[in-house]
């Protein structure tokens, strides 16, 4: 299909501790906005890393662009971005150096090597930290003796300056305050954006709060491994939400 962007075709894994995901198969296509629930250690971490191409099915097929993940270019790859849960950020730099590291993909080892010195441009880092509602007063600030929620926030900026067609995010609103999440949620789902950056236009978030489930169109719910319910948000009911905590 045309506009199926990420595609699970009966994808098995088992991880060290025996977890498994049991044939799993899905479909993302282009515009979709993706709430993924399900209790913790429902597997939605190890979902998210199997369609970023992260970690790799023992059985079963991932295709990103209709291409097997092997097959990918890194042109391709960069197409996908990922809000980690344990946020991944490199401790040793600034937030804005970090946040320029979401520019590798695109730019030459000269810019990585400028950025580790601390001498490239944060002109566009500054740009997308300022959407994310970060003060210029961290911005040169170092990850160590930054508050949760700004490394948070740093991470966002990082994954949304690859300008990706798809976002994958595990529980972004972590550690944000209750302004702090609208704005945040409101930046991930709402593509046309006042402040003119460019916000992938298919996203799936991983979430525990079921409050915020306005603004999506699909919900997926996860228990032990197991999707058991993919459906339109319209179609959500308090049952399928029992079935799975
Ligand atoms: N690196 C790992 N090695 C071995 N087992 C792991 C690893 N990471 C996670 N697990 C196990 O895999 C299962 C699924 O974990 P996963 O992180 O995917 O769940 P989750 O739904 O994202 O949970 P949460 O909501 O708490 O983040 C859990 O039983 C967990 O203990």
């Amino acid at each position: 299909m045309i506009n199926t962007l990420l595609e699970l075709k009966e994808v098995s894994y088992k991880n060290k501790n025996n977890f498994t995901l049991n044939k799993l198969s899905l479909r993302i296509k282009s515009g979709e906005k993706i709430a993924l629930l399900g209790k913790s250690g429902a597997g939605k971490t190890t979902l998210i890393s199997i369609l970023n191409g992260t970690l790799k099915p023992n059985k079963g097929r991932v295709k990103l662009f209709n291409t097997e993940f092997d097959k990918l270019n890194l042109h391709q790859k960069i197409r996908i971005s990922t809000i980690w849960q344990d946020l991944r950020l490199i401790e040793d730099l600034s937030a804005e150096q970090n946040v320029n590291c979401g520019l590798l993909g695109k730019q030459s080892f000269l810019f990585a090597f400028k950025n580790l010195l601390n001498i490239s441009s944060f002109n566009k880092a500054h740009q997308y930290m300022q959407v994310c509602n970060l003060k210029k007063s961290i911005f040169s600030k170092n990850i160590r003796k930054i508050s949760g929620g700004q490394k948070q926030r740093v991470a966002i900026a990082r994954s949304l300056i690859q300008e990706s067609d798809i976002l994958l995010a595990d529980e972004p609103f972590n550690n944000l305050d209750p302004k702090l999440t609208s704005n945040i949620k409101n930046l991930l789902l709402i593509t046309k954006n006042k402040n003119k950056i460019k916000v992938p236009n298919t996203t799936l978030i991983s979430l525990h709060r079921l409050d915020l489930l306005d603004g999506f169109n699909r919900i997926i719910g996860m228990k032990n491994g197991e999707i058991l319910f993919d459906l339109e948000k319209t179609k959500l009911k308090k049952y399928h939400l029992n079935k799975i905590y």
